[in-house]
């Protein structure tokens, strides 16, 4: 078991290749949805650009409103209005949300509150104040302010708060390239009746998805049967192509597991191998100059438990995000769990309102309690029987 590491080893093992992002490329704010920002950005402009009404009314003076109580509606301003009348003593302006506010005035009135006869306006309560309604130049940000940091998941708020200074492109960090492999001679496409012994193939189209949830197309997608010089040539060949490899099956200890010498052979410095972990003990990391090697288990949960756990922090982190494993939560267990052994599990569960529930058929060649999760549990420490109402580390997925 010792020369197993440690997930919170494996952590720190793949934090450290972080420290170099994915190229930098400017892009259309349009195309920038889940990418990461490179630069910080600055604002362009004061937003408001020009101070203006909050509401639709009247734009007066507050001291003539004390002085007069009736004023005379001498003008009407819109929204989009560029030019404007300076108001004069006495006078007020009708005016609508979002139009600039006149010389002369320094309050809106909402019209429901004020009564216009003849366009003599005249004041019902007494509780109006000097700039009410009214948004001031810059009261959001001034020109030179940060808006977003540099490693900024870009959101559709980011996309909106930025376009409303006119931000046309972004710098964003790229995403990397990924092409799947999967190994075994037991695996059948859909389409094609099963002989026995022969499964079919599932982990490529699971992880293709999970790429594509995050706006990554894979490269390449290939199938690998279990012989040792096709396995080196597919991994020798295709390693270059791509920033990530992502290999699965073929990376235990049967004869026929051929992966990891393939990784050896064609000169991929192992990062790790083997991890204290449930599913997905025989996990592997490599690097070849800037290319990197993910190995997952074949067994279907194993191998989407370590993308979750492991391949997605680390495309998150090429793509700009710093911290990539601090996005855990707390959450109190509503079941019994007997764990059995000090292994750290990953447990397929369901989240609701801060509790999670353990779903039955955990293992790691089930597939089905993984598509009701939208969580996976992670339980680390001795075995021991973890009570219903302890507090337990969950990963939404
Ligand atoms: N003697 C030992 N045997 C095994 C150990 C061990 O420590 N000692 N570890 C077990 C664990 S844990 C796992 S996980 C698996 C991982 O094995 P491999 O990564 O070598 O995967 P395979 O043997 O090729 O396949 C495992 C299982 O998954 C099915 N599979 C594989 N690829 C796919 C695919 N693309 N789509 C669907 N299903 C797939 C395959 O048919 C096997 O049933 O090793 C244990 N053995
Ligand atoms: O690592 Mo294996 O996934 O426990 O079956």
């Amino acid at each position: 078991m010792n020369e197993f590491i440690t997930v919170n080893e494996s952590r720190t093992i793949i934090s450290k290749e972080i420290n170099k992002k994915c190229p930098i490329h400017e892009i259309y704010l349009s195309d920038s949805l889940h990418s990461y920002l490179a630069k910080p950005v600055y604002a362009p402009i004061d937003v408001p650009n020009f101070t203006n009404s909050a509401m639709d009314g009247y734009a007066f003076s507050y001291q003539d409103m004390v002085d007069k109580n009736e004023l005379t509606v001498k003008y009407v301003i819109q929204a989009g209005q560029t030019e404007l009348p300076t108001l004069n003593r006495g006078e007020a302006a009708r005016i609508f949300t979002g139009a600039m506010i006149p010389t002369g005035a320094d309050m809106v009135v909402v019209q429901e509150k004020v009564k216009v006869e003849k366009n003599i306006l005249s004041f019902q309560e007494e509780k109006y104040n000097k700039g009410d309604n009214i948004r001031q130049q810059g009261s959001q940000s001034k020109i030179g302010d940060l808006l977003a940091a540099e490693n900024t998941l870009i959101t559709p708020s980011i996309i909106g708060m930025l376009a409303g200074y006119g931000i046309e492109k972004v710098n964003v960090f790229s995403s990397p390239k990924i092409g799947i492999i999967v190994t075994g001679n037991e695996l059948v496409t859909a389409g094609i009746p099963l002989k026995k012994g022969q499964i079919y193939e599932s982990n490529s189209i699971t992880l293709q998805s999970a790429l594509k949830e995050m706006d990554i197309q894979v490269e390449f997608m290939l199938k690998v049967s279990d012989d040792k010089e096709k396995t080196f040539q597919e991994i020798q060949t295709r390693i270059p192509e791509v920033d990530i490899l992502l290999l699965t099956g073929g990376i235990s200890v049967g004869d026929y597991d051929y992966v990891k010498e393939s990784l050896e052979k064609a000169e991929v410095n192992q990062l790790f191998y083997k991890i204290q972990q449930k599913p997905g003990k025989p996990l592997y990391f490599g690097k070849k100059k800037q290319h990197y090697v993910f190995a997952l288990p074949g067994n279907p949960a194993s191998a989407l438990t370590c993308f979750y756990q492991y391949v997605h922090p680390f495309i998150r982190g090429l793509k700009g995000e710093n911290n990539i494993f601090d996005f855990y939560e707390e959450a109190r267990l509503l079941t019994n769990f007997n764990k059995k052994n000090k292994l750290t599990h990953f447990l397929k569960g369901y989240l609701k309102n801060g509790e999670v529930i353990l779903l039955s058929s955990q293992e790691s060649y089930k597939m089905n309690s993984f598509s009701t999760a939208n969580c996976i549990v992670e339980i680390s420490g001795e075995e021991r029987m973890i009570h219903q109402g302890e507090k337990v580390t969950v990963w939404r997925i």
